[in-house]
């Protein structure tokens, strides 16, 4: 490895402006020539809209900006490195691929094998390695670095974060976060004619949103036709006098129809405490499969108001996801790909290794990997844009004043993220992991 230049990551809090970076900068330094790069990309975990915009991008910018003209494509994820063929990536191959949802290159979940992926990248000559993913994409890419480095291996490897649950931390948001907000708002605009048009109507929508209700909250608060949103960070019930059930029957007084929103991940202890002896499923990455939370407060609003109350209702069950996550990404998640993905081949050309390409305050920065793994960004829901939303659908917060009080120590931990501080306090959700 040619010349290292190790330097200090220091993150602070301003309180105008929140989490701002100084010197922000990746630590090795590796330099090619445009002649001798040969570049590869990958893509891997769940789907998000945009995806096909970054893989565009670096190829554009690799090869119109730097005269790099050899990229290889992995396909189907860490696992594609050593299982399945490559394709070569050339700009009048992906000129249009923007215009299409999903990851022209495939993914996958689980398959990550250090040894094999590395070996792979050193057979095929790569020394470029662009890797668009979430979290658990850059823990893979972390120790690809790593093993990079312990065979002293010239090779970049440069992450770009992809999330549809807008759950990474530090970077400003995650591309495709704006697309699913605005796909959403049409599986709310149907539950809304719906409802709207029969008696008693209740529209129910499940939207993204594992272990963050980021697009739930943002998806109600763009829409205006949502009465109620549940989300993964602020748990509710469905008894007593202020909780889901008596909220609904009052909407339903008031304005003879209502629409819920509610995030995936919302109630899951609920249905976990009903169902106690059922065994806790993951997928081939280690992520917890989720229970249909949606199905299941259906049914619960059901059961109450017919079958206890004798009440008729008519109600509309919607589950969109994945044809939100399917959709192609819009103008402005374009754009922001665009940013992405030119400044992490810019950063990739100028030297820099082990790090990922992402805004922060608005300024385009390059992070190391584990700055965005450590931890996960949840919704606040002491803090205002929830607050607004409570305004906004004027629903119950399922919160007492002790509830508060303990969301608010658990949320504002006393450590600021100076370097190192926060590694012992990281929340993930995603602990543990195991390897497929
Ligand atoms: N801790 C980890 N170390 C190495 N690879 C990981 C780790 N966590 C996940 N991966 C790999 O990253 C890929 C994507 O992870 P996954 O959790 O499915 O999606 P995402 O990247 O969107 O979070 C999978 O191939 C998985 O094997
Ligand atoms: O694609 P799968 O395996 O069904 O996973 C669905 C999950 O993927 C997501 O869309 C995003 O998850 P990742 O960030 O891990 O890719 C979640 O919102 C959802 O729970």
């Amino acid at each position: 490895m040619d010349d290292t230049v190790p330097q200090k990551i220091v993150v602070h809090k301003n309180s105008q402006r929140g989490v701002h970076f100084r010197r922000a900068g990746p630590r090795q330094k590796v330099y090619f020539s445009s002649d001798d790069v040969r570049a590869c990309i990958v893509t891997c975990g769940g789907l998000c809209p945009g995806l096909n915009t970054v893989i565009r991008e670096i190829v554009h910018s690799l090869d119109y900006i730097y005269g790099v003209d050899k990229v290889l494509g992995i396909e189907g994820g860490y696992r594609g490195f050593y299982a399945k063929n490559t394709i070569n990536l050339t700009p009048k191959l992906v000129n249009d691929i923007h215009k299409r949802g999903g990851t022209i290159l495939g993914t996958s979940r689980g398959g990550h094998d250090t040894t094999k992926i590395v070996n792979s990248i050193q057979d095929h000559e790569i020394n470029q390695v662009y890797i668009i993913g979430g979290d658990g994409t850059q823990k893979g890419a972390a120790v690809i670095y790593e093993e990079i480095r312990r065979r002293g291996l010239k090779v970049i490897v440069a992450g770009i974060p992809k999330t549809i649950d807008n759950d990474i931390p530090v970077i400003d948001k995650s591309f495709g976060f704006d697309t699913a907000v605005e796909e959403a708002q049409r599986a709310i605009n149907a539950a809304h004619v719906e409802a709207q048009s029969a008696e008693n109507g209740i529209g129910v929508v499940k939207l993204m949103g594992r272990y963050s209700g980021f697009i739930a909250m943002y998806a109600t608060l763009a829409s205006r036709d949502v009465d109620c949103c549940l989300i993964p960070e602020s748990p509710f019930y469905l008894e007593g006098s202020a909780g889901l059930f008596e909220f609904v029957k009052k909407r339903l007084r008031e304005e003879g129809h209502m629409v819920i929103v509610i995030a995936e991940g919302a109630g899951q202890e609920l249905l976990a405490a009903e169902n106690s002896h059922a065994k806790s499923e993951q997928d081939a990455s280690g992520n917890r499969l989720l229970q249909d939370v949606g199905l299941w407060v259906s049914h619960k609003i059901r059961d109450h108001f017919e079958k206890k109350l004798k009440m008729p209702i008519t109600l509309k069950y919607i589950d969109p996801t994945y044809m939100i996550r399917a959709v192609p990404s819009n103008a402005s998640d374009n754009v922001y790909c665009t940013i992405l993905a030119q400044s992490c081949v810019h950063g990739a050309m100028a030297g820099y290794t082990g790090f990922t390409s992402g805004v922060v305050n608005g300024h385009q920065t390059y992070l190391p990997f584990n700055r965005i793994t450590e931890k996960q960004n949840k919704v606040v829901i002491t803090d205002r844009m929830w607050a607004r939303l409570l305004s906004s659908t004027n629903q119950p917060s399922f919160l007492s004043t002790k509830d508060i009080i303990q969301v608010q120590k658990k949320q504002h931990p006393p450590t600021q993220l100076l370097d190192g501080d926060n590694n012992g306090s990281a929340i993930s959700g995603k602990q543990s992991k195991s390897m497929a």
